[in-house]
């Protein structure tokens, strides 16, 4: 039976599973295993689904890629040939898009403790939009804007008060949230004030993020009008006029056959529908609209394979564990999140499972498991399992843990693969030691 993320169009002739037209088998043998693969049109098609929702609403927009969820030098070479902005949160994340040789004008740098280095290197590199998040930050900025002389684009992120139906890890947008101006009390409105006063910011307008991996709009809906309000308020009350609404990203992905996820650009829709709604029912011009998603443009094109090594049977009824080259050094997400994914095995991928398995990584942690009940044929040392899925906050969340070196990340697309990111070898892994007792 196929698995309901794979189409037709994922078994090639032999019956392999194949990705962008590339056979699994080949890409394992060419690039090694733990590899992360990415099927590069899915993610231009997601682009395209989200343009088109904009243009036919007739609304002006920016989408802009949260780069935390997958960031290399090939996907923000990807997204501006699509012509869609980045945002970034680190130095490490603008130094990448600086060598891709992205537009920085079209790059936004998030963040809610941003250091001033930081902010000096991307007020040089003429990075196009500081979404200030907190008071120190409006401080900072104004000294690094101060002693560089120059201005810079800036929106508020505040934070809506609004519970996303999430991991507790990964919601954002309540009241009790590490990031953004907090509404209520007030801090977002002396935030506008402070940044209305300086000569050197140019307030572009008002953000919220409400979390990730979000199911259904209601969050999205009830954040959208809440960002309106704001507008409206700040129009009535301090003459000031919003030119955009940044509503951020977390759309939700289908991992597993039983979650159910609304489509990303369906998302979009109800965001731009209630935005629209509530505009209309103030004297505001309509603003552009802003998205950042991350995981549903890249999440959904990835794909890690893994080889299958040893096996231990337990006695008593216990699951097997089978494991593989790999495990939460590239994927924390099962082991931080209990996130869940499916797996596939490559050779053929509709073969009937014969078991259940634990499907566990080669990390010296019993948390080191991809998958629990994972059904498989029957699997021998050598064979190449597919997890799916995992483009998203995999690579980008890759560790060194065991001083295991990062799998390489491959891009498949028209028939072609090309390496992106080398895989590291065991001396990358200790090239920054220095000797301590001068030892030769
Ligand atoms: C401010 C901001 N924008 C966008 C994103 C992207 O979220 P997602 O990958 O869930 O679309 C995040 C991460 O949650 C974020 O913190
Ligand atoms: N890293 C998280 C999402 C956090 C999003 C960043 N704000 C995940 O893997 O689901």
């Amino acid at each position: 039976m196929m698995n309901e993320q794979l189409t037709a169009e994922n078994i090639n002739s032999a019956g392999h599973l194949q990705i962008g037209g590339v056979d699994t088998l080949k890409l394992a043998e060419q690039f090694g295993t733990p590899l992360y693969v990415y099927d590069v049109s899915k993610i231009r098609n997601q682009i395209r689904h989200f343009k088109q929702v904009f243009e036919e609403k007739k609304v002006p927009y920016v989408i802009s890629y949260a780069s935390k969820a997958f960031c290399a030098m090939g996907i923000y070479q990807v997204i501006q040939q699509e012509g869609i902005h980045a945002d970034v949160v680190s130095a490490g994340e603008m130094q990448t898009a600086i060598d891709a040789s992205f537009p920085m004008q079209n790059i936004s740098f998030h963040g809610n403790n941003k250091s001033v280095a930081e902010l000096e290197m991307a007020i040089k590199h003429g990075v196009g939009l500081i979404i200030i998040d907190n008071f120190h930050e409006i401080d900072l900025l104004n000294r690094v804007l101060q002693e560089q002389q120059t201005t810079c684009k800036v929106m508020i992120r505040i934070t809506p008060g609004i519970a996303s139906h999430t991991h507790s890890y990964i919601a954002t947008g309540q009241v009790d949230s590490k990031f953004g101006f907090d509404l209520q009390s007030g801090q977002a409105d002396r935030a506008l004030q402070m940044i209305l006063k300086s000569s050197r910011m140019d307030l572009v307008g008002v953000h919220a993020h409400i979390g990730s991996q979000i199911f259904d709009s209601r969050g999205f809906d009830a954040a959208a009008r809440k960002l309106v309000d704001v507008a409206a308020h700040w129009k009535s009350e301090y003459g000031y006029e919003a030119a955009a609404i940044n509503v951020g990203g977390g759309f939700g992905i289908q991992y597993t056959a039983q979650q159910k996820p609304v489509a990303p650009e369906e998302f979009v829709e109800d965001i731009v529908s209630a935005i629209v709604d509530e505009v209309t029912k103030t004297d505001l011009k309509m603003p552009a609209i802003w998205i950042e998603p991350g995981r549903s443009l890249v999440g959904p094109a990835g794909y890690t394979l893994y080889t299958v090594g040893s096996r231990k049977e337990i006695p008593g009824g216990y699951e097997p564990f089978v494991a593989v080259d790999g495990g939460m050094g590239d994927n924390i997400r099962p082991a931080l999140y209990h996130a869940e994914y499916e797996t596939v095995y490559a050779r053929d991928p509709q073969a009937p499972a014969v078991e259940q398995v634990r499907l566990c990584g080669k990390y010296c942690e019993s948390g080191d498991i991809l998958a629990e009940h994972q059904p498989l044929p029957q699997t021998k040392p050598g064979d190449v399992l597919a997890m799916l899925d995992t483009g998203a906050y995999g690579y980008a969340m890759a560790s060194n843990y065991n001083r295991n070196p990062r799998p390489a990340v491959v891009f498949v697309e028209n028939g072609q693969a090309r390496l992106v990111v080398r895989r590291e070898t065991p001396a990358d892994v200790s090239r920054l030691d220095l000797n301590y007792l001068n030892i030769e």
